[in-house]
């Protein structure tokens, strides 16, 4: 039986999910769930993820929240072969910390702006969130002036949370320009070469683009 994947196309961390099982070819089977309704917020989601988040995943009654964990989770369990998530040890030791990077600044750090807008009423961008994003961004221009992809010179699982995440922010109130951030703009250009990128990043992130301009328009 496939997997269930609760997934809201809008959430970066669930399209950095849905990106992963396509590149290792997994089929799951996708249960929408609308933040916008608050169904992430119901006794029976919350039953499954007290976390209350999007992506979660139940594999056989085997569940599972945080888009860094389910793909660990599924390259390991359903993966051809190991390049998404090395066997490595120190190889495995780098994405897992650009996971972690992910996890806890470059989408937090994104994540803080975007529900500002999208959820708190706020109608303009704290400067010094703003600030923090942009160090965030530096940081990962620093990643990629070391290697081709954000955890190495192949492509890892690192590359799908960084991806969805950096397009959302990036699109939505962080620009991103070539004169400043020359290597990450070259990696976006790379990614976006993926046959499954447009189907899995590209639908979800004009949906959530078009509502941070919505918030942004009134
Ligand atoms: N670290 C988590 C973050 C997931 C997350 O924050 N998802 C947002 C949507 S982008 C969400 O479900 N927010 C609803 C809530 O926090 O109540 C992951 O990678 O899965």
């Amino acid at each position: 039986m496939a997997p269930n994947l609760y997934y809201m196309s809008a959430s970066p961390a669930a399209r950095s999910v849905d990106m992963c099982t396509k590149a290792i070819g997994l089929d799951l089977n996708i249960i929408e769930v609308d933040l916008r309704k608050g169904a992430h917020l119901s006794a029976e989601y919350l039953k499954l993820n007290p976390q209350h988040t999007v992506p979660l995943l139940d594999d056989d009654g085997f569940v599972l929240a945080d888009s860094h964990a389910i793909m660990t989770y599924l390259v390991s369990k359903y993966g051809k072969d190991e390049t998404l998530y090395p066997k490595d040890l120190k190889q495995r030791a780098i994405v897992d910390h650009r996971l972690h990077f992910d996890s806890n600044i470059l989408y937090v750090r994104g994540l803080l702006i975007g529900r500002s807008l999208l959820f708190e009423g706020a109608k303009s961008i704290d400067p010094k969130l703003l600030a923090s994003l942009e160090e965030a961004f530096s940081i990962t221009e620093q990643f990629l002036e070391r290697s081709k992809y954000v955890a190495g010179d192949q492509l890892t699982i690192a590359d799908f949370s960084f991806v969805t995440c950096i397009t959302s922010w990036s699109g939505a109130f962080a620009p991103l320009t070539e004169d400043k951030f020359p290597k990450i703009c070259a990696w976006i250009k790379k990614m976006q070469q993926l046959p499954y990128y447009r189907e899995c990043n590209q639908v979800g992130l004009d949906i959530y683009l078009g509502a941070i301009k919505d918030k942004l328009s009134k």
